[in-house]
């Protein structure tokens, strides 16, 4: 039995004409343990297979299991780092970070929970921070208390939605470590969605194309030889990761020409207005 499992789920926002088909018979297994980035284009549907798998919302059709029981709202088990840090604006870092390690760990004393949120945002490097509100926080300082929240809960499964977008190249690849030191000690399975081909060589074990929508679907998946720990700054000297790199770029640039000419076709908007409209413009 995979740990996560989706079985040909289809995701379709609206009704009758105004409908969406977002994502078309998405297959994926994902294994106990294992790292799984996915990278796709903007819009072909990344945030909505998240959402899919946290149990934010439900497929059309097919299955989202997890652990071999479908999935129905979300869970501590599953733990979500988003695009877009989501912090409560009113509250301090440590605030933010604490509010969801109690709900984690109901039975812990005030004193554990202080503790344990202190090492994760002292792990992302805020120690300097923690009393701050996020509106006295920069856009990837905000991202990193996202990070450290999430990983405080100490999930099972770790899913990214692009978390580290927002980032500078230093900050972004101390997190990537942060987040690799995690899902190896703590034996966490974990999902990536990035658009960062380089960031899903270096830290998963395999990684899948989303195709672009609409009715976007999973492409072939390229495993990662690469032995782990990886190190960075060897990558670009090892034949392993420029083979891989080349091929998936190869094969998004192929998806990529194929958009391009679903892009080209003209759409007609109907040409309509409201009966007092008046044009200023
Ligand atoms: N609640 C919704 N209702 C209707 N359409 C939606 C809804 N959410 C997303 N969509 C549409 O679904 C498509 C995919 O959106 P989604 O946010 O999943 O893509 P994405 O790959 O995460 O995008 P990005 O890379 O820009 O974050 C888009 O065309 C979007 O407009």
């Amino acid at each position: 039995m995979a740990y996560l499992e989706l079985k040909n789920v289809c995701k379709t926002y609206g009704q009758g004409e105004n409908s969406t088909a977002v994502l078309s018979n998405i297959n994926l297994k994902i294994e106990e343990g294992e790292f799984v980035a996915i990278v796709g284009f903007t819009g072909s549907g990344k945030t909505t297979l998240v959402n899919l798998i946290n149990g934010l919302i439900k497929p059309t059709s097919g299955e989202v299991l997890f652990k071999g029981e479908p999935v129905v709202g979300t869970s501590h088990e599953r733990g979500v780092i988003f695009q877009n840090y989501s912090l409560l604006p009113w509250l301090t870092v440590a605030q933010n970070v604490s509010m969801a390690v109690k709900e984690a760990f109901p039975k812990e004393s005030k004193n554990e929970i202080k503790d344990r949120v202190a090492n994760y945002v002292e792990m992302v490097g805020l120690s300097h921070a923690i009393n701050k509100r996020p509106k006295e926080l920069s856009g990837g300082m905000r991202q990193r208390v996202a990070v450290a929240r999430a990983l405080a809960m100490k999930p099972e499964m770790i899913i990214m939605d692009e978390p580290l977008g927002a980032l500078d190249a230093l900050t972004r690849g101390n997190l990537q470590d942060e987040i690799l030191n995690i899902w190896n000690q703590d034996k966490r399975t974990a999902l990536l969605i990035t658009n960062d081909v380089d960031e899903g060589i270096y830290m998963a074990d395999r990684i899948i194309p989303l195709k672009p929508g609409p009715k976007a679907t999973l492409g072939p998946e390229f495993k990662i030889e690469i032995d782990r720990p990886r190190d960075k700054t060897e990558l670009n000297d090892n034949p392993n990761f420029m083979k891989t790199r080349n091929e998936i770029i190869a094969y998004l640039m192929a998806i990529g020409e194929d958009r391009k000419s679903v892009s080209e076709i003209e759409y007609l908007l109907p040409d309509i207005a409201p009966k007092n409209f008046v044009d200023q413009f």
